[in-house]
C-alpha cells in the first residue's frame, strides 16, 4: 500500500514536472525541470534539498530577501504543493509560553530575542526531516497572541531549495551545521528600528511605548549578544538587504549553478560540510 502511494506520488510529481516544463517560460526554472526529468534532483541523484539559512537583525529584510530569491527563481506564484523553493520562518519554532510568561509578553516584558525563547530540538528535528526529503508540517506564528497557531499549519512538501530565515538561525551549532549556504542580511540598526516600529504597530498589534520598551530592554541587547556575533558564520553578507539587487542576483546564480551540478563537486554535498564553517 505504501509502495503504491509512493509510486503514485512519484508518478504525479513526474507528470507535474512535465506539465511545468511545458508551461514554464522562465529560463532558470525550465532548466530546473529538465534536470529533474533526467532523474537528477539538486544535481544529485538523491533527494536532498539545498538548505539556505538567512539571518540578520529584526526587520533587516530577511523575509523580503527570501521573497526576492523566490521571485527570481520563478516560484512565488507556484502552488505550494508544487513549489521547488520554499521559505520557513524560525518564528514557527518559538516555544510555548507558560501562563505567567504570556502575561509578561503582553506587557512587553518577555525576551523573544533570547535563544531560550526557541524550541531548539524541534527546529533541528524539523530541518533534519526536511533534509531527509520528508513532508513536514509547521505551525504559523501569531504575534498578537504570542503563540503558535496550531490550527494554521503549513505543509512543506519536499523542495529543491529551502530557505530558513530568522534572527537566531546561526546561533545553535547543531542547527547551523545543517545549512548548505548561510546568508546574513546586514541592515543598519536605525533603519531596522524605523521599520520595526510601524510594522509592530500595524501588523503585530503593539503600541509605540511597548515597541520601544521591548526594543531597548530586549531586542537591541540580544541582537548584540546573540545575533550579531553569528555574522561571522555567514558565507555571504548582504548589506542593505533587498535593496542590494547585485548580491541577490549573485546568490540566485549560485543557487542555479548548484541545482545544475556545475558547482556540485566543490560546494555541495548531500550532508552540509561542517569544516571551518561551524
Ligand atoms: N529594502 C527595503 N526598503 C524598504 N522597506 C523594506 C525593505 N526591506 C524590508 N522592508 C520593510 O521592512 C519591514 C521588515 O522587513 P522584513 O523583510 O519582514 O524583515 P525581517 O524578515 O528581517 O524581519 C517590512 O515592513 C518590509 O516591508
Ligand atoms: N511574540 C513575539 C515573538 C517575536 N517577537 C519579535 O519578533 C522578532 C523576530 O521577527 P523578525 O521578523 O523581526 O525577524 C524578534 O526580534 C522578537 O522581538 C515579538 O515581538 N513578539
Amino acid at each position: 500500500m505504501l509502495k503504491i502511494s509512493a509510486f503514485c506520488f512519484a508518478k504525479s510529481r513526474l507528470n507535474v514536472l512535465k506539465e511545468m516544463r511545458n508551461i514554464c517560460h522562465r529560463k532558470i526554472f525550465t532548466k530546473m525541470c529538465d534536470a529533474k526529468l533526467n532523474g537528477k534532483v539538486n544535481g544529485l541523484d538523491g533527494k536532498t534539498p539545498f538548505l539556505i539559512g538567512v539571518s540578520g537583525g529584526t526587520a533587516s529584510g530577511k523575509s523580503t530577501v527570501c521573497k526576492r530569491i523566490m521571485e527570481k527563481l520563478g516560484q512565488v506564484d507556484v502552488d505550494h504543493t508544487q513549489r521547488q523553493v520554499v521559505c520557513i520562518s524560525q518564528d514557527s519554532f518559538y516555544r510555548d509560553l507558560t501562563p505567567s510568561e504570556i502575561q509578561k509578553a503582553e506587557k512587553g516584558l518577555f525576551n523573544f530575542d533570547h535563544p531560550d525563547a526557541f524550541n531548539e530540538s524541534l527546529m533541528k528535528e524539523t530541518l533534519m526531516d526536511i533534509l531527509a526529503g520528508k513532508i513536514v508540517q509547521i505551525p504559523t506564528y501569531d504575534y498578537k497572541n504570542h503563540s503558535l497557531r496550531k490550527d494554521e499549519i503549513i505543509t512543506i512538501y519536499p523542495a529543491d531549495v529551502v530557505l530558513f530565515e530568522g534572527i537566531l538561525v546561526f546561533y545553535f551549532p547543531e542547527v547551523r551545521k545543517l545549512f548548505h549556504m548561510k546568508l546574513f542580511v546586514d541592515t543598519d540598526s536605525d533603519t531596522r528600528l524605523a521599520r520595526r516600529v510601524p510594522r509592530d504597530i500595524n501588523e503585530r498589534g503593539r503600541d509605540l511605548e511597548q515597541v520601544l520598551c521591548q526594543y531597548m530592554n530586549f531586542v537591541k541587547p540580544a541582537f548584540e549578544e546573540f545575533c550579531s556575533p553569528t555574522k561571522k558564520f555567514a558565507d555571504v553578507i548582504i548589506p542593505r538587504g533587498a535593496d542590494n539587487t547585485v548580491a541577490i542576483d549573485l546568490i540566485v546564480h549560485h543557487i542555479w549553478d548548484i541545482l545544475h551540478g556545475t558547482e556540485r563537486e566543490n560546494n555541495y554535498k548531500s550532508i552540509p560540510s561542517t569544516q571551518s564553517r561551524t
